[in-house]
Protein backbone atom coordinates (compact mmCIF):
# COMPACT_ATOMS: atom_id res chain seq x y z
CA UNK A 1 0.00 0.00 0.00
CA UNK A 2 2.68 2.50 1.08
CA UNK A 3 4.56 1.36 -2.45
CA UNK A 4 1.13 2.56 -4.36
CA UNK A 5 0.80 6.11 -2.33
CA UNK A 6 4.71 6.49 -3.30
CA UNK A 7 3.74 6.91 -7.20
CA UNK A 8 2.90 10.42 -7.93
CA UNK A 9 -0.38 10.43 -8.50
CA UNK A 10 -0.21 11.21 -12.67
CA UNK A 11 1.21 7.68 -13.38
CA UNK A 12 -0.99 5.88 -10.73
CA UNK A 13 -4.00 7.65 -12.99
CA UNK A 14 -2.50 6.98 -15.96
CA UNK A 15 -1.27 3.15 -14.81
CA UNK A 16 -5.08 2.32 -14.04
CA UNK A 17 -6.28 4.06 -17.02
CA UNK A 18 -3.90 1.59 -19.15
CA UNK A 19 -5.40 -1.54 -17.26
CA UNK A 20 -8.44 -0.45 -18.23
CA UNK A 21 -7.77 -0.22 -21.72
CA UNK A 22 -5.65 -3.20 -21.90
CA UNK A 23 -8.77 -5.54 -20.37
CA UNK A 24 -11.40 -3.90 -22.41
CA UNK A 25 -10.95 -5.90 -25.46
CA UNK A 26 -10.66 -9.08 -23.46
CA UNK A 27 -14.31 -8.06 -21.30
CA UNK A 28 -15.94 -6.52 -24.95
CA UNK A 29 -14.30 -8.51 -27.89
CA UNK A 30 -16.83 -8.93 -30.42
CA UNK A 31 -17.72 -5.04 -30.49
CA UNK A 32 -15.30 -3.68 -33.56
CA UNK A 33 -16.61 0.10 -33.58
CA UNK A 34 -15.61 1.55 -30.08
CA UNK A 35 -11.95 -0.84 -30.51
CA UNK A 36 -12.11 1.12 -34.26
CA UNK A 37 -12.51 4.31 -32.06
CA UNK A 38 -10.09 3.97 -29.53
CA UNK A 39 -7.86 2.69 -31.82
CA UNK A 40 -7.67 5.92 -33.29
CA UNK A 41 -7.68 7.63 -30.35
CA UNK A 42 -4.34 5.66 -29.26
CA UNK A 43 -2.52 6.74 -33.20
CA UNK A 44 -3.68 10.28 -32.94
CA UNK A 45 -1.94 10.15 -29.18
CA UNK A 46 1.14 8.81 -30.30
CA UNK A 47 1.58 11.43 -32.71
CA UNK A 48 0.50 13.57 -30.30
CA UNK A 49 3.22 12.14 -28.03
CA UNK A 50 5.93 12.57 -30.61
CA UNK A 51 5.15 16.34 -31.55
CA UNK A 52 5.48 17.25 -28.15
CA UNK A 53 9.09 16.46 -28.18
CA UNK A 54 9.96 19.21 -30.84
CA UNK A 55 6.85 21.03 -30.34
CA UNK A 56 6.55 21.32 -26.71
CA UNK A 57 9.41 20.59 -24.84
CA UNK A 58 11.48 22.39 -27.62
CA UNK A 59 8.93 24.70 -28.45
CA UNK A 60 9.36 24.46 -32.65
CA UNK A 61 5.67 24.30 -33.65
CA UNK A 62 5.48 21.72 -36.75
CA UNK A 63 2.16 21.91 -38.26
CA UNK A 64 3.33 19.55 -40.78
CA UNK A 65 3.61 16.27 -38.44
CA UNK A 66 1.56 14.01 -40.00
CA UNK A 67 3.89 13.99 -42.69
CA UNK A 68 5.74 11.20 -41.09
CA UNK A 69 2.81 8.87 -40.64
CA UNK A 70 2.18 9.31 -44.48
CA UNK A 71 6.06 8.04 -44.59
CA UNK A 72 5.72 5.73 -42.15
CA UNK A 73 2.73 4.13 -44.02
CA UNK A 74 4.16 4.83 -47.49
CA UNK A 75 7.30 2.68 -46.52
CA UNK A 76 6.02 -0.21 -45.08
CA UNK A 77 3.35 -0.22 -48.03
CA UNK A 78 5.93 -0.04 -50.88
CA UNK A 79 8.24 -2.91 -48.90
CA UNK A 80 4.97 -5.06 -48.53
CA UNK A 81 3.92 -4.72 -52.19
CA UNK A 82 7.69 -5.66 -53.32
CA UNK A 83 8.77 -8.36 -50.96
CA UNK A 84 4.85 -9.70 -49.97
CA UNK A 85 6.12 -9.56 -46.51
CA UNK A 86 3.19 -8.34 -43.99
CA UNK A 87 3.63 -4.72 -44.00
CA UNK A 88 3.77 -5.16 -39.64
CA UNK A 89 6.88 -6.38 -39.93
CA UNK A 90 8.76 -3.79 -41.80
CA UNK A 91 6.48 -0.96 -39.62
CA UNK A 92 9.63 -0.35 -37.88
CA UNK A 93 11.52 0.42 -41.03
CA UNK A 94 8.54 3.09 -41.80
CA UNK A 95 9.92 4.64 -38.33
CA UNK A 96 13.76 4.55 -39.52
CA UNK A 97 12.50 6.74 -42.94
CA UNK A 98 10.81 8.97 -40.68
CA UNK A 99 13.80 10.00 -38.70
CA UNK A 100 16.18 9.80 -41.64
CA UNK A 101 14.09 12.42 -43.69
CA UNK A 102 13.16 14.43 -40.36
CA UNK A 103 17.03 14.88 -39.35
CA UNK A 104 17.67 15.27 -42.91
CA UNK A 105 15.09 18.09 -43.56
CA UNK A 106 15.58 19.53 -39.90
CA UNK A 107 19.45 20.05 -40.34
CA UNK A 108 18.10 22.63 -42.68
CA UNK A 109 14.30 23.86 -41.97
CA UNK A 110 15.66 24.12 -38.27
CA UNK A 111 17.63 27.17 -38.86
CA UNK A 112 14.68 29.29 -38.78
CA UNK A 113 12.32 29.90 -36.00
CA UNK A 114 8.90 31.14 -34.96
CA UNK A 115 5.96 31.57 -37.87
CA UNK A 116 8.63 30.85 -40.92
CA UNK A 117 9.50 26.98 -38.69
CA UNK A 118 5.26 26.54 -38.69
CA UNK A 119 4.88 27.68 -42.38
CA UNK A 120 8.23 25.74 -43.92
CA UNK A 121 6.68 22.24 -41.97
CA UNK A 122 3.16 22.94 -43.67
CA UNK A 123 5.11 23.32 -47.29
CA UNK A 124 7.19 19.75 -46.25
CA UNK A 125 3.80 18.37 -46.18
CA UNK A 126 1.96 19.67 -48.90
CA UNK A 127 5.28 18.48 -50.75
CA UNK A 128 5.30 15.39 -49.59
CA UNK A 129 1.99 14.66 -51.26
CA UNK A 130 2.81 16.21 -54.33
CA UNK A 131 6.25 13.93 -54.36
CA UNK A 132 3.89 10.68 -53.22
CA UNK A 133 1.20 11.84 -56.29
CA UNK A 134 4.17 12.42 -59.17
CA UNK A 135 6.23 9.47 -57.97
CA UNK A 136 3.88 6.96 -59.90
CA UNK A 137 6.54 4.59 -60.35
CA UNK A 138 7.26 3.87 -56.49
CA UNK A 139 4.17 5.14 -55.09
CA UNK A 140 0.77 4.43 -57.55
CA UNK A 141 0.74 7.95 -57.64
CA UNK A 142 -2.81 9.34 -57.05
CA UNK A 143 -4.51 5.61 -57.68
CA UNK A 144 -2.66 4.45 -54.49
CA UNK A 145 -2.05 1.55 -53.16
CA UNK A 146 -4.02 -1.35 -51.89
CA UNK A 147 -2.63 -3.95 -49.75
CA UNK A 148 -3.89 -7.31 -48.62
CA UNK A 149 -6.30 -7.87 -45.86
CA UNK A 150 -5.19 -9.04 -42.33
CA UNK A 151 -4.20 -12.69 -42.44
CA UNK A 152 -6.31 -13.48 -39.26
CA UNK A 153 -10.41 -13.52 -38.86
CA UNK A 154 -12.43 -10.89 -39.74
CA UNK A 155 -14.15 -12.22 -36.32
CA UNK A 156 -11.89 -10.02 -34.00
CA UNK A 157 -10.17 -7.91 -37.09
CA UNK A 158 -10.07 -4.48 -34.77
CA UNK A 159 -8.06 -6.88 -31.74
CA UNK A 160 -4.62 -6.79 -33.03
CA UNK A 161 -4.71 -3.23 -34.46
CA UNK A 162 -5.66 -1.99 -31.04
CA UNK A 163 -2.83 -4.06 -29.28
CA UNK A 164 -0.52 -2.59 -32.10
CA UNK A 165 -0.98 1.36 -31.54
CA UNK A 166 -1.68 0.62 -27.75
CA UNK A 167 2.00 -0.83 -27.28
CA UNK A 168 3.32 2.32 -29.42
CA UNK A 169 1.32 4.44 -27.76
CA UNK A 170 3.03 2.89 -24.71
CA UNK A 171 6.40 2.70 -25.92
CA UNK A 172 6.13 6.54 -26.77
CA UNK A 173 5.04 7.96 -23.50
CA UNK A 174 7.79 5.53 -22.14
CA UNK A 175 10.47 7.15 -24.80
CA UNK A 176 9.14 10.82 -24.21
CA UNK A 177 9.53 10.61 -20.21
CA UNK A 178 12.53 9.26 -20.17
CA UNK A 179 14.12 12.22 -22.64
CA UNK A 180 12.25 14.42 -19.99
CA UNK A 181 14.45 12.84 -17.30
CA UNK A 182 17.57 13.66 -19.08
CA UNK A 183 19.44 16.60 -19.27
CA UNK A 184 19.21 16.44 -23.28
CA UNK A 185 14.90 17.38 -22.27
CA UNK A 186 16.15 19.90 -19.89
CA UNK A 187 17.93 21.49 -22.99
CA UNK A 188 15.04 20.85 -25.00
CA UNK A 189 13.23 23.14 -22.79
CA UNK A 190 15.83 25.77 -22.52
CA UNK A 191 16.07 25.94 -26.13
CA UNK A 192 12.09 26.73 -26.10
CA UNK A 193 12.52 28.86 -23.13
CA UNK A 194 15.56 31.16 -24.36
CA UNK A 195 18.02 29.47 -27.33
CA UNK A 196 20.11 32.41 -26.80
CA UNK A 197 21.04 31.99 -23.05
CA UNK A 198 20.90 28.35 -23.60
CA UNK A 199 23.72 27.85 -26.14
CA UNK A 200 25.50 30.16 -23.65
CA UNK A 201 25.72 27.16 -21.27
CA UNK A 202 26.63 24.80 -23.81
CA UNK A 203 23.45 23.46 -24.99
CA UNK A 204 24.51 22.75 -29.20
CA UNK A 205 21.39 23.91 -29.86
CA UNK A 206 21.90 22.94 -33.31
CA UNK A 207 22.17 19.47 -32.41
CA UNK A 208 19.29 19.83 -29.80
CA UNK A 209 16.98 20.28 -32.10
CA UNK A 210 17.95 17.89 -35.19
CA UNK A 211 17.99 14.98 -32.43
CA UNK A 212 14.46 16.15 -31.47
CA UNK A 213 13.16 16.29 -34.83
CA UNK A 214 14.34 12.64 -35.41
CA UNK A 215 12.88 11.36 -32.32
CA UNK A 216 9.75 13.19 -32.02
CA UNK A 217 9.08 11.12 -35.90
CA UNK A 218 10.09 7.76 -35.03
CA UNK A 219 6.84 6.32 -33.24
CA UNK A 220 4.61 8.24 -35.74
CA UNK A 221 6.86 6.59 -38.43
CA UNK A 222 5.97 2.91 -37.37
CA UNK A 223 2.56 3.91 -36.16
CA UNK A 224 2.42 4.62 -39.98
CA UNK A 225 3.51 1.31 -40.90
CA UNK A 226 0.48 -0.22 -39.51
CA UNK A 227 -2.07 2.19 -39.94
CA UNK A 228 -1.38 0.80 -43.65
CA UNK A 229 -2.22 -2.33 -43.17
CA UNK A 230 -5.35 -1.36 -41.22
CA UNK A 231 -6.09 1.02 -43.64
CA UNK A 232 -5.40 -1.60 -46.42
CA UNK A 233 -5.29 1.07 -48.86
CA UNK A 234 -3.54 4.68 -48.76
CA UNK A 235 -3.41 7.72 -51.09
CA UNK A 236 -1.30 11.03 -51.41
CA UNK A 237 -4.20 13.50 -49.88
CA UNK A 238 -5.62 10.67 -47.12
CA UNK A 239 -1.72 10.11 -46.09
CA UNK A 240 -0.45 13.76 -45.90
CA UNK A 241 -3.65 15.67 -45.32
CA UNK A 242 -3.50 18.50 -43.79
CA UNK A 243 -6.05 18.00 -41.07
CA UNK A 244 -4.06 15.49 -39.74
CA UNK A 245 -1.57 17.48 -38.50
CA UNK A 246 -4.34 19.74 -37.01
CA UNK A 247 -5.89 17.06 -35.10
CA UNK A 248 -2.20 16.44 -33.51
CA UNK A 249 -1.93 20.44 -32.60
CA UNK A 250 -5.28 20.58 -31.04
CA UNK A 251 -4.92 17.29 -28.75
CA UNK A 252 -1.62 18.74 -27.78
CA UNK A 253 -2.42 21.96 -26.96
CA UNK A 254 -6.16 20.55 -25.72
CA UNK A 255 -3.89 18.32 -23.02
CA UNK A 256 -1.14 21.20 -22.50
CA UNK A 257 1.79 20.68 -24.62
CA UNK A 258 4.96 20.01 -22.90
CA UNK A 259 3.62 18.43 -20.45
CA UNK A 260 4.15 14.18 -20.35
CA UNK A 261 0.28 12.72 -20.66
CA UNK A 262 -1.02 16.28 -21.60
CA UNK A 263 -1.23 15.22 -25.68
CA UNK A 264 -2.68 11.83 -24.60
CA UNK A 265 -5.33 13.50 -22.42
CA UNK A 266 -6.00 15.79 -25.56
CA UNK A 267 -5.84 13.01 -28.41
CA UNK A 268 -8.53 11.35 -26.51
CA UNK A 269 -10.65 14.41 -26.16
CA UNK A 270 -10.30 15.29 -29.89
CA UNK A 271 -10.24 12.48 -30.75
CA UNK A 272 -13.63 11.14 -29.33
CA UNK A 273 -14.95 14.80 -30.36
CA UNK A 274 -13.76 14.10 -34.09
CA UNK A 275 -15.76 10.74 -33.91
CA UNK A 276 -18.71 12.64 -32.78
CA UNK A 277 -18.83 15.12 -34.94
CA UNK A 278 -18.40 12.59 -38.10
CA UNK A 279 -21.20 10.34 -36.65
CA UNK A 280 -23.92 12.91 -35.67
CA UNK A 281 -22.86 16.16 -37.31
CA UNK A 282 -24.38 15.82 -40.70
CA UNK A 283 -20.77 15.55 -42.99
CA UNK A 284 -17.13 16.48 -42.93
CA UNK A 285 -17.50 20.33 -43.17
CA UNK A 286 -19.24 19.90 -39.80
CA UNK A 287 -15.89 18.14 -38.59
CA UNK A 288 -13.75 20.98 -39.45
CA UNK A 289 -16.35 23.73 -38.44
CA UNK A 290 -16.36 22.16 -34.58
CA UNK A 291 -12.73 21.36 -34.40
CA UNK A 292 -11.93 25.11 -35.69
CA UNK A 293 -14.42 26.16 -32.94
CA UNK A 294 -12.68 24.40 -30.35
CA UNK A 295 -9.28 25.95 -31.65
CA UNK A 296 -10.78 29.38 -30.89
CA UNK A 297 -11.84 28.34 -27.94
CA UNK A 298 -8.65 26.67 -26.74
CA UNK A 299 -6.79 29.42 -27.50
CA UNK A 300 -8.49 31.74 -25.83
CA UNK A 301 -9.55 30.26 -22.55
CA UNK A 302 -7.12 27.16 -22.19
CA UNK A 303 -4.07 28.50 -23.36
CA UNK A 304 -1.92 26.11 -20.78
CA UNK A 305 -3.98 23.20 -22.04
CA UNK A 306 -5.86 21.20 -19.53
CA UNK A 307 -2.95 19.45 -17.05
CA UNK A 308 -0.94 22.56 -16.31
CA UNK A 309 -4.19 24.48 -15.69
CA UNK A 310 -5.86 21.72 -13.10
CA UNK A 311 -2.31 21.51 -11.73
CA UNK A 312 -1.87 25.25 -11.21
CA UNK A 313 -5.51 24.73 -9.44
CA UNK A 314 -4.33 22.25 -7.39
CA UNK A 315 -0.72 23.83 -6.47
CA UNK A 316 -3.16 27.22 -5.64
CA UNK A 317 -4.96 24.68 -3.01
CA UNK A 318 -1.89 23.22 -1.50
CA UNK A 319 1.07 25.34 -1.78
CA UNK A 320 4.03 24.59 -1.19
CA UNK A 321 5.60 25.01 1.91
CA UNK A 322 9.30 26.34 1.43
CA UNK A 323 11.28 27.34 4.65
CA UNK A 324 13.24 30.22 4.73
CA UNK A 325 16.72 29.85 4.00
CA UNK A 326 19.40 32.06 5.97
CA UNK A 327 21.57 32.57 2.68
CA UNK A 328 24.15 34.73 4.28
CA UNK A 329 24.65 31.63 6.66
CA UNK A 330 24.35 29.14 3.84
CA UNK A 331 27.00 31.30 1.46
CA UNK A 332 29.09 31.46 4.23
CA UNK A 333 29.24 27.74 5.22
CA UNK A 334 29.06 26.07 1.80
CA UNK A 335 32.30 27.54 -0.43
CA UNK A 336 34.15 24.30 0.63
CA UNK A 337 32.33 22.26 -1.41
CA UNK A 338 32.94 23.70 -4.44
CA UNK A 339 35.32 21.38 -6.63
CA UNK A 340 39.46 22.67 -7.14
CA UNK A 341 40.25 22.94 -10.22
CA UNK A 342 43.54 20.97 -11.04
CA UNK A 343 45.27 23.53 -13.20
CA UNK A 344 46.77 21.65 -16.10
CA UNK A 345 50.63 21.93 -17.26
CA UNK A 346 50.42 23.82 -20.23
CA UNK A 347 48.03 26.53 -18.56
CA UNK A 348 50.29 29.31 -18.84
CA UNK A 349 49.94 33.00 -19.99
CA UNK A 350 47.04 34.44 -20.10
CA UNK A 351 43.39 33.07 -19.62
CA UNK A 352 41.76 35.25 -22.35
CA UNK A 353 43.32 37.67 -24.99
CA UNK A 354 41.45 39.81 -27.34
CA UNK A 355 42.84 41.91 -29.65
CA UNK A 356 41.35 44.75 -31.40
CA UNK A 357 37.51 43.72 -31.26
CA UNK A 358 35.14 45.49 -33.25
CA UNK A 359 31.08 45.40 -33.05
CA UNK A 360 29.18 47.89 -35.10
CA UNK A 361 25.75 48.21 -34.72
CA UNK A 362 24.49 50.18 -37.66
CA UNK A 363 25.97 54.05 -37.72
CA UNK A 364 27.49 52.98 -33.97
CA UNK A 365 30.37 51.83 -33.47
CA UNK A 366 29.68 49.58 -29.62
CA UNK A 367 32.93 48.38 -29.69
CA UNK A 368 35.91 50.48 -32.03
CA UNK A 369 39.00 47.89 -31.54
CA UNK A 370 39.49 46.78 -28.06
CA UNK A 371 42.02 44.73 -26.64
CA UNK A 372 41.38 43.39 -23.22
CA UNK A 373 43.70 40.66 -21.40
CA UNK A 374 42.41 39.06 -18.20
CA UNK A 375 45.28 36.63 -16.59
CA UNK A 376 44.84 33.47 -15.44
CA UNK A 377 43.60 33.17 -11.63
CA UNK A 378 42.58 36.98 -11.57
CA UNK A 379 39.74 38.55 -10.88
CA UNK A 380 39.66 41.42 -13.55
CA UNK A 381 37.40 44.19 -13.29
CA UNK A 382 35.74 46.20 -16.46
CA UNK A 383 34.29 49.18 -15.91
CA UNK A 384 33.49 52.41 -17.68
CA UNK A 385 30.33 54.26 -18.29
CA UNK A 386 26.82 53.25 -19.50
CA UNK A 387 26.73 52.39 -22.91
CA UNK A 388 30.46 52.04 -22.96
CA UNK A 389 30.19 49.08 -24.83
CA UNK A 390 31.26 46.70 -21.98
CA UNK A 391 28.10 44.13 -22.44
CA UNK A 392 28.55 44.05 -25.87
CA UNK A 393 32.33 43.28 -25.61
CA UNK A 394 31.37 40.48 -23.37
CA UNK A 395 28.70 39.18 -25.64
CA UNK A 396 31.38 38.99 -28.44
CA UNK A 397 33.53 37.19 -25.66
CA UNK A 398 30.87 34.16 -25.28
CA UNK A 399 29.54 34.33 -28.86
CA UNK A 400 26.28 35.89 -28.05
CA UNK A 401 26.99 38.16 -31.18
CA UNK A 402 29.85 37.89 -33.92
CA UNK A 403 32.18 40.36 -34.02
CA UNK A 404 32.95 42.62 -37.32
CA UNK A 405 37.03 42.09 -36.34
CA UNK A 406 39.47 41.15 -34.01
CA UNK A 407 40.50 37.87 -32.83
CA UNK A 408 39.61 36.31 -29.22
CA UNK A 409 42.38 33.88 -27.97
CA UNK A 410 40.60 31.91 -24.58
CA UNK A 411 43.29 29.49 -23.21
CA UNK A 412 45.39 29.15 -26.11
CA UNK A 413 42.75 28.80 -29.01
CA UNK A 414 40.90 31.47 -31.17
CA UNK A 415 37.76 31.17 -30.21
CA UNK A 416 35.85 34.11 -32.50
CA UNK A 417 34.73 31.61 -35.09
CA UNK A 418 33.38 29.16 -32.24
CA UNK A 419 29.63 28.91 -31.59
CA UNK A 420 28.52 29.90 -28.06
CA UNK A 421 28.43 26.34 -27.02
CA UNK A 422 31.70 25.50 -27.83
CA UNK A 423 33.20 28.29 -26.03
CA UNK A 424 30.79 27.04 -23.18
CA UNK A 425 32.36 23.80 -23.19
CA UNK A 426 36.15 25.35 -23.56
CA UNK A 427 35.51 26.83 -19.28
CA UNK A 428 34.21 29.97 -20.77
CA UNK A 429 30.76 30.70 -18.44
CA UNK A 430 28.62 33.91 -17.91
CA UNK A 431 26.09 35.34 -16.14
CA UNK A 432 23.62 38.22 -17.65
CA UNK A 433 23.32 41.70 -16.79
CA UNK A 434 19.37 41.38 -16.65
CA UNK A 435 18.87 37.20 -14.83
CA UNK A 436 18.15 35.33 -17.82
CA UNK A 437 16.84 31.85 -16.29
CA UNK A 438 14.77 29.93 -17.37
CA UNK A 439 11.43 30.91 -15.82
CA UNK A 440 9.13 27.81 -16.22
CA UNK A 441 11.64 25.37 -15.34
CA UNK A 442 12.63 24.77 -11.57
CA UNK A 443 15.63 25.92 -9.74
CA UNK A 444 17.33 22.76 -9.78
CA UNK A 445 15.91 21.84 -13.58
CA UNK A 446 18.00 25.65 -14.03
CA UNK A 447 20.66 24.37 -12.38
CA UNK A 448 21.45 20.61 -13.98
CA UNK A 449 20.69 22.17 -17.83
CA UNK A 450 24.42 23.15 -18.80
CA UNK A 451 25.97 21.19 -20.95
CA UNK A 452 29.90 20.96 -20.05
CA UNK A 453 31.27 19.29 -22.75
CA UNK A 454 29.86 18.17 -26.11
CA UNK A 455 29.49 14.20 -25.33
CA UNK A 456 26.45 12.02 -25.88
CA UNK A 457 27.12 10.38 -22.24
CA UNK A 458 26.58 14.00 -20.77
CA UNK A 459 23.45 15.10 -23.02
CA UNK A 460 21.49 11.06 -22.15
CA UNK A 461 22.73 12.09 -18.23
CA UNK A 462 19.44 12.02 -15.69
CA UNK A 463 18.77 14.95 -15.23
CA UNK A 464 16.64 14.38 -12.04
CA UNK A 465 18.29 12.17 -9.93
CA UNK A 466 22.57 11.04 -10.16
CA UNK A 467 25.55 12.80 -10.34
CA UNK A 468 24.62 15.44 -12.36
CA UNK A 469 21.48 16.16 -10.07
CA UNK A 470 23.35 15.86 -6.85
CA UNK A 471 25.96 18.17 -8.24
CA UNK A 472 23.17 20.89 -9.14
CA UNK A 473 21.91 19.98 -5.83
CA UNK A 474 25.42 21.02 -3.94
CA UNK A 475 25.51 23.93 -5.89
CA UNK A 476 22.48 25.50 -4.61
CA UNK A 477 23.55 24.61 -1.29
CA UNK A 478 26.56 27.12 -1.85
CA UNK A 479 24.82 29.53 -3.21
CA UNK A 480 21.84 29.28 0.02
CA UNK A 481 18.98 28.25 -2.28
CA UNK A 482 18.98 24.35 -1.74
CA UNK A 483 14.97 24.31 -0.35
CA UNK A 484 13.87 26.16 -3.28
CA UNK A 485 15.03 23.45 -5.89
CA UNK A 486 11.82 22.37 -6.77
CA UNK A 487 10.53 26.13 -7.24
CA UNK A 488 9.62 27.69 -10.33
CA UNK A 489 13.04 29.91 -11.27
CA UNK A 490 10.29 32.70 -12.10
CA UNK A 491 8.78 32.62 -8.64
CA UNK A 492 11.97 33.64 -7.08
CA UNK A 493 13.25 36.90 -6.43
CA UNK A 494 15.41 39.23 -8.49
CA UNK A 495 18.47 38.67 -6.38
CA UNK A 496 17.74 34.91 -5.81
CA UNK A 497 17.37 34.43 -9.26
CA UNK A 498 20.76 36.06 -10.05
CA UNK A 499 22.44 33.40 -7.34
CA UNK A 500 20.66 29.87 -9.54
CA UNK A 501 22.66 32.50 -12.12
CA UNK A 502 25.84 31.70 -10.66
CA UNK A 503 25.49 28.20 -9.63
CA UNK A 504 23.76 27.70 -13.00
CA UNK A 505 26.88 29.16 -14.66
CA UNK A 506 29.06 26.98 -11.79
CA UNK A 507 27.71 23.80 -13.39
CA UNK A 508 29.24 24.22 -16.51
CA UNK A 509 32.87 23.67 -14.01
CA UNK A 510 34.51 26.80 -16.28
CA UNK A 511 37.78 28.41 -16.39
CA UNK A 512 37.21 31.90 -16.55
CA UNK A 513 33.39 33.60 -15.32
CA UNK A 514 32.37 36.79 -17.13
CA UNK A 515 29.87 38.58 -14.39
CA UNK A 516 27.63 41.04 -15.98
CA UNK A 517 26.82 43.52 -13.02
CA UNK A 518 26.52 40.14 -9.97
CA UNK A 519 25.68 43.38 -7.51
CA UNK A 520 22.96 44.59 -9.33
CA UNK A 521 19.68 44.17 -7.18
CA UNK A 522 20.99 41.76 -4.42
CA UNK A 523 20.27 42.55 -1.25
CA UNK A 524 23.11 44.78 0.60
CA UNK A 525 23.81 42.38 3.64
CA UNK A 526 24.10 39.33 1.09
CA UNK A 527 26.78 41.23 -0.90
CA UNK A 528 29.82 40.48 1.12
CA UNK A 529 28.80 37.55 1.23
CA UNK A 530 28.71 37.15 -2.82
CA UNK A 531 31.99 38.77 -2.67
CA UNK A 532 33.21 36.33 -0.21
CA UNK A 533 31.98 33.09 -2.88
CA UNK A 534 33.64 34.72 -5.70
CA UNK A 535 36.68 34.83 -4.11
CA UNK A 536 36.90 31.60 -2.71
CA UNK A 537 35.66 30.29 -6.29
CA UNK A 538 38.79 32.27 -7.47
CA UNK A 539 40.94 30.37 -4.95
CA UNK A 540 39.56 27.03 -6.20
CA UNK A 541 40.79 27.79 -9.61
CA UNK A 542 38.41 29.93 -11.35
CA UNK A 543 39.43 33.65 -13.03
CA UNK A 544 36.41 35.75 -12.93
CA UNK A 545 36.04 39.28 -15.71
CA UNK A 546 33.23 41.48 -13.96
CA UNK A 547 31.15 44.12 -14.99
CA UNK A 548 30.23 45.83 -12.02
CA UNK A 549 29.16 49.60 -11.51
CA UNK A 550 29.59 49.28 -7.80
CA UNK A 551 32.89 50.94 -7.66
CA UNK A 552 33.64 49.96 -3.49
CA UNK A 553 32.86 46.63 -4.50
CA UNK A 554 34.91 46.68 -7.35
CA UNK A 555 38.14 48.40 -5.65
CA UNK A 556 38.01 45.73 -2.93
CA UNK A 557 37.62 42.93 -5.14
CA UNK A 558 39.27 42.83 -8.18
CA UNK A 559 42.80 43.56 -9.56
CA UNK A 560 43.35 44.24 -12.39
CA UNK A 561 40.68 47.14 -13.30
CA UNK A 562 40.01 47.92 -17.08
CA UNK A 563 38.80 50.80 -17.48
CA UNK A 564 35.93 51.36 -21.24
CA UNK A 565 34.99 54.36 -22.70
CA UNK A 566 33.52 54.75 -26.26
CA UNK A 567 33.77 51.07 -27.13
CA UNK A 568 37.62 50.76 -26.01
CA UNK A 569 39.98 50.73 -23.03
CA UNK A 570 41.32 53.96 -21.90
CA UNK A 571 42.93 52.64 -18.96
CA UNK A 572 44.36 49.39 -17.05
CA UNK A 573 45.74 48.71 -13.55
CA UNK A 574 45.74 47.91 -10.22
CA UNK A 575 42.70 49.36 -8.39
CA UNK A 576 44.99 51.81 -6.45
CA UNK A 577 45.98 53.22 -9.46
CA UNK A 578 42.76 53.85 -10.91
CA UNK A 579 40.39 55.13 -8.49
CA UNK A 580 43.48 58.28 -9.06
CA UNK A 581 44.13 57.98 -12.38
CA UNK A 582 42.67 61.64 -13.93
CA UNK A 583 41.51 59.87 -17.46
CA UNK A 584 39.57 57.53 -15.47
CA UNK A 585 37.63 60.43 -13.22
CA UNK A 586 36.82 62.29 -16.47
CA UNK A 587 35.54 59.70 -18.45
CA UNK A 588 33.67 57.59 -15.43
CA UNK A 589 34.62 58.05 -11.63
CA UNK A 590 33.85 62.01 -11.59
CA UNK A 591 34.53 64.75 -8.74
CA UNK A 592 32.88 62.33 -6.12
CA UNK A 593 36.11 59.83 -6.27
CA UNK A 594 38.67 62.49 -7.01
CA UNK A 595 41.22 63.04 -3.91
CA UNK A 596 40.48 65.52 -1.58
CA UNK A 597 43.32 68.10 -2.07
CA UNK A 598 42.81 68.02 -5.55
CA UNK A 599 39.09 68.72 -5.13
CA UNK A 600 40.51 71.55 -2.99
N1 LIG B 1 21.62 44.70 -30.13
C1 LIG B 1 21.90 46.00 -30.25
N2 LIG B 1 21.44 46.72 -31.29
C2 LIG B 1 21.74 48.02 -31.41
N3 LIG B 1 22.51 48.71 -30.55
C3 LIG B 1 22.97 48.05 -29.46
C4 LIG B 1 22.71 46.66 -29.27
N4 LIG B 1 23.32 46.27 -28.12
C5 LIG B 1 23.94 47.35 -27.64
N5 LIG B 1 23.74 48.43 -28.45
C6 LIG B 1 24.27 49.77 -28.24
O1 LIG B 1 25.67 49.63 -28.09
C7 LIG B 1 26.14 50.56 -27.11
C8 LIG B 1 26.90 49.82 -26.03
O2 LIG B 1 25.95 49.09 -25.27
P1 LIG B 1 26.38 48.12 -24.09
O3 LIG B 1 25.15 47.51 -23.56
O4 LIG B 1 27.44 47.23 -24.56
O5 LIG B 1 26.99 49.15 -23.04
P2 LIG B 1 27.41 48.90 -21.53
O6 LIG B 1 28.74 49.52 -21.34
O7 LIG B 1 27.27 47.47 -21.17
O8 LIG B 1 26.31 49.78 -20.78
P3 LIG B 1 25.67 49.55 -19.31
O9 LIG B 1 26.75 49.83 -18.32
O10 LIG B 1 24.57 50.56 -19.25
O11 LIG B 1 25.19 48.16 -19.24
C9 LIG B 1 24.92 51.31 -26.59
O12 LIG B 1 24.83 52.54 -27.26
C10 LIG B 1 23.77 50.42 -26.97
O13 LIG B 1 22.60 51.16 -27.19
Amino acid sequence: MSLIRRIPRQHLIAGIALLVLVLYPVVNPWQPYPQGVLLLMFLLAIQATGWNIISGFAGYISLGHSMFLGLGSYTAAIIALHTGVNPLWVAPIGGVTAVVIAMAFGYIVLRTRGHAFVIITIALLLSAQIVATNWKSLTNGSDGITLELPFWSADFQNIPFYYAFLLLLVLSVLFSAWIARTKFGTGLIAIREDEGKAASIGVNTTIFKIIAYGASSFFIGVAGGVYAYYQTFLNPVGAFAILGSVLIVLSALVGGRGTLYGPVLGAFIVGLINEGATVYGGSSQARVLILGLILVAVVLFLPAGLLPTIEKAWRKRHPVKVEFTNQVGALSHNTAVVRERVPEPASTGPLLEVRGATKRFGGLTAVDGADLTVERGSITALIGPNGSGKTTLFNLITGTMAADAGTITFDGKRIEKLPPWSRGHLGLGRTFQVTRLFKDMTVLQNVVAPQPDGKLRTMLADAVSGSEAARARELLDIVGLGSFEQQKAGALSYGQQKLVELAQVLMLEPQLILLDEPAGGVNPSLLGRLTEVIRELNRSGITFLIVEHNIPLVLDLCDPVHVFARGACIASGPPGQIRNDPVVLDAYLGDDWRPQDAHA
